[in-house]
């Protein structure tokens, strides 16, 4: 039985914050750079229902690109494989999650994954509903049935903050428009995917979510089916891949469970069949992954013996 004690979880909080002076908040969201560096918290939900926690767990953060995983599954629900995979690929890109440069040189083209902003901002294009509104109340009900809990909801200075400085993710959909790979407006799009990015919770939420994936689609609180288990298998597959940026790789090899991360400093394990973890940790990497919420998962995984591989 791996790690049934909060002492234990909040003696591996002390060790990794050791490591929180090396890394940096993200900074080019505006109002990402409020967060505290110091600030972490891990929580771990088991397929019981029972839940460890360790830091500020109240402390509640936006999600980012972990929104990324979740918005996939939602479209893959809206449209299916096909279309989906029709428009974006499934392959590791080894760049930044921002870059722009394998969309124009991959034929045809199009993003190379789901898990880099360009594939995420198309598969935000495919949540269907008919006004921007109504395609974000469906992911925010969908999150919220995930996590348990209704009283998730978005913070809007985030989303504000990032609608008003997205130059860079207004020029990836601008590339995509000319070439067909979406067709709506650029400023709605924007607008709905950085309300999506926004989407705030405590790490309890999060870990709840990640065990909902761990159990391939299955709420063990109520048994019901949230996702069907071929798009929880499509979702960790890809956060194995391409989850953790181009840092990936590595990953898979010091921890070796899916995971997914955002900028804002959180991460969201699930590993098969066994439980689910969610961390939030804002100093980052130079890759941008939560530098302790790394050395966490790395922890639990020796100790563990969490790998997959
Ligand atoms: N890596 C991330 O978390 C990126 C998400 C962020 N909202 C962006 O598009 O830049």
């Amino acid at each position: 039985m791996i790690c049934r004690s909060s002492e234990e979880l909040n003696q591996l909080v002390l060790e990794a914050k050791d490591c929180t002076k090396f890394g940096k908040v993200a900074d080019y969201i505006p109002a990402l750079k409020k967060a505290d560096p110091d600030d972490l918290s891990v929580a771990i939900y088991h397929t019981d229902g029972t839940c460890l926690s360790a830091g500020d767990v109240q402390l509640k953060i936006t999600l980012q690109s972990i929104s990324k995983v979740l918005a996939l599954a939602l479209a893959l629900m809206d449209c299916g494989e096909d279309e989906v995979f029709c428009k974006i690929g499934y392959e590791p890109t080894g760049d930044p999650f921002n870059s722009i440069v394998k969309l124009e040189i991959s034929k045809p083209s199009k993003p190379l994954n789901p898990m880099i902003n360009a594939g995420a901002l198309v598969v935000t294009h495919m949540i269907k509903g008919h006004s921007v509104h109504e395609r974000f109340e469906r992911l925010l009900q969908f999150v919220r049935k995930l996590a348990g809990n209704p009283s998730i909801s978005h913070c809007e200075e985030v989303a504000v903050s990032e609608f008003e400085t997205a130059h860079l993710n207004r020029s990836l959909c601008y590339f995509m428009k000319q070439h067909g790979i979406i067709n709506e407006d650029v400023d709605n799009l924007i607008y709905l995917y950085t309300k999506q990015c926004a989407i705030e919770m405590n790490c309890l939420d999060l870990a709840k979510i990640g065990l909902v994936l761990a159990l391939d689609g299955i709420d063990p609180l109520t048994n019901n089916r949230l996702i069907p288990t071929h798009i929880a298998r499509i979702c960790k597959t890809l956060m194995v891949t391409c989850g953790m940026y181009n840092a990936s790789g590595e990953f898979a090899v010091r921890v070796g469970i899916p995971a997914k991360s955002g900028v804002s400093g959180g991460i969201m394990g699930a590993v098969p069949n066994r439980f689910g973890i969610g961390i939030f940790g804002a100093a980052l990497d130079e890759k941008g992954n939560s530098i302790a919420g790394l050395k966490i998962l790395e922890m639990l995984s020796k100790r563990y013996d969490l790998s997959m591989f």
